[in-house]
């Protein structure tokens, strides 16, 4: 914890500090994205939900959207199912989804008690509650020595997020938290990429920020060193040199999508710091990567230009 490390002015500074953010943030939202390679520890975990009360207490209104990789790949691994990644998107057969669906099942019910514990108001949802992530499935583009459109099994892109649910329990200061499951029109459920989810919901919802909490300290260069901002021109040569790759794609990509559509602005930050909420939010120290967008209209979405083949 930060605060055992100061003395009593500093405490009381930082709480001063605090003053003008949560005066500008009233009312606003936030979309976070709690990803699973952040919540590996209890005492993590627990931390998170206190922030999140805290946030709600003050009358910021925090969305959460978590993912669970790191314990999707646990059960499957229980499973005797192997995993397999393309370009950060887990390929998905029937099995699998029943995997996914348990695994972020069972987190959304912990982070809604864990929240629920520490004061704050969570209500946990599925995509497909109130049929509110509308998805449909997704085609890789092909790369050199693909045949064609890569399928890679129930994995669904978004069509269109439903806000009226999130926002009738915003009116009633409950605090979302949203697995990463989509429906299609036919009924068919869809593994969504958490990171996906979260920024097209930020967009929707026309949030203040958009917050990819992670287990890196942000963006790094090829040296392992933090970038402190990009933009779309940086990570198109990131991205080309291999130095953004795996799971931070998406996460780059509805960054990019979120601050281009409205979003103020976009942040990926270390979840495994202590507090790493309160110190985005409610200090001067910015943490982690800030993402800007680029000036000029562009063809393709972000998201589109590395998952789509439309
Ligand atoms: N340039 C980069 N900077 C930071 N992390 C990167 C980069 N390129 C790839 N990664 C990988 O992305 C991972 C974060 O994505 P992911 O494993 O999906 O986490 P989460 O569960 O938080 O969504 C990092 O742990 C790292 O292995
Ligand atoms: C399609 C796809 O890859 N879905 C993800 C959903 C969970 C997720 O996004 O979890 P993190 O945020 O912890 O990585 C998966 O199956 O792992």
């Amino acid at each position: 914890m930060i605060s055992s490390l100061l003395g009593a002015g500093d405490k009381a500074n930082i709480l001063a500090e605090a003053l003008p953010y949560i005066q500008s943030f009233h009312n606003k939202i936030f979309v976070i994205k709690y990803g699973g390679n952040a919540m590996t520890d209890d005492a993590l975990k627990a931390g998170f939900a206190r922030d999140i009360a805290l946030l709600q207490l003050v009358g910021m209104k925090p969305v959460i959207v978590h993912g669970g990789g790191p314990q999707i790949s646990g059960l499957l691994e229980k499973m005797g199912v192997k995993s397999e990644f393309r370009r950060g998107m887990r390929v998905t057969d029937a099995q699998t989804l029943e995997a996914v669906e348990m695994a972020t099942g069972k987190l959304n019910q912990e982070i809604v008690g864990l929240i629920n514990r520490s004061g704050g108001k969570a209500v946990g949802l599925n995509g497909q509650d109130g049929y509110f992530i509308q998805a449909r499935k997704m085609l890789l583009p092909p790369e050199p020595g693909d045949s064609g459109p890569v399928d890679i099994g129930a994995v669904g892109e978004i069509e269109k997020i439903d806000t009226e649910l999130i926002s009738l329990l915003q009116t009633r200061n409950f605090v979302p938290v949203i697995m990463p499951i989509g429906v299609g029109v036919d009924g068919q459920a869809y593994n969504i990429n958490a990171d996906l989810v979260a920024g097209t919901l930020a967009r929707a919802l026309n949030a203040e920020k958009l917050i990819l909490m992670t287990n890196t300290s942000g963006v790094l260069d090829r040296n392992g060193k933090l970038i402190a901002g990009v933009t779309l021109a940086d990570v198109d040569a990131l991205i080309a040199d291999g130095t953004i790759s795996g799971g931070m794609l998406p996460k780059i990509g509805s960054a990019l999508d979120a601050v281009r559509t409205g979003v103020k602005s976009a942040h990926i930050i270390d979840g495994r710091v202590p507090n790493a909420l309160l110190l985005e939010l409610l200090t001067s120290e910015g943490i982690g990567t800030l993402i800007r967008g680029n000036e000029g209209p562009h063809f393709l979405t972000d998201t589109q230009r590395y998952f789509h083949t439309e």
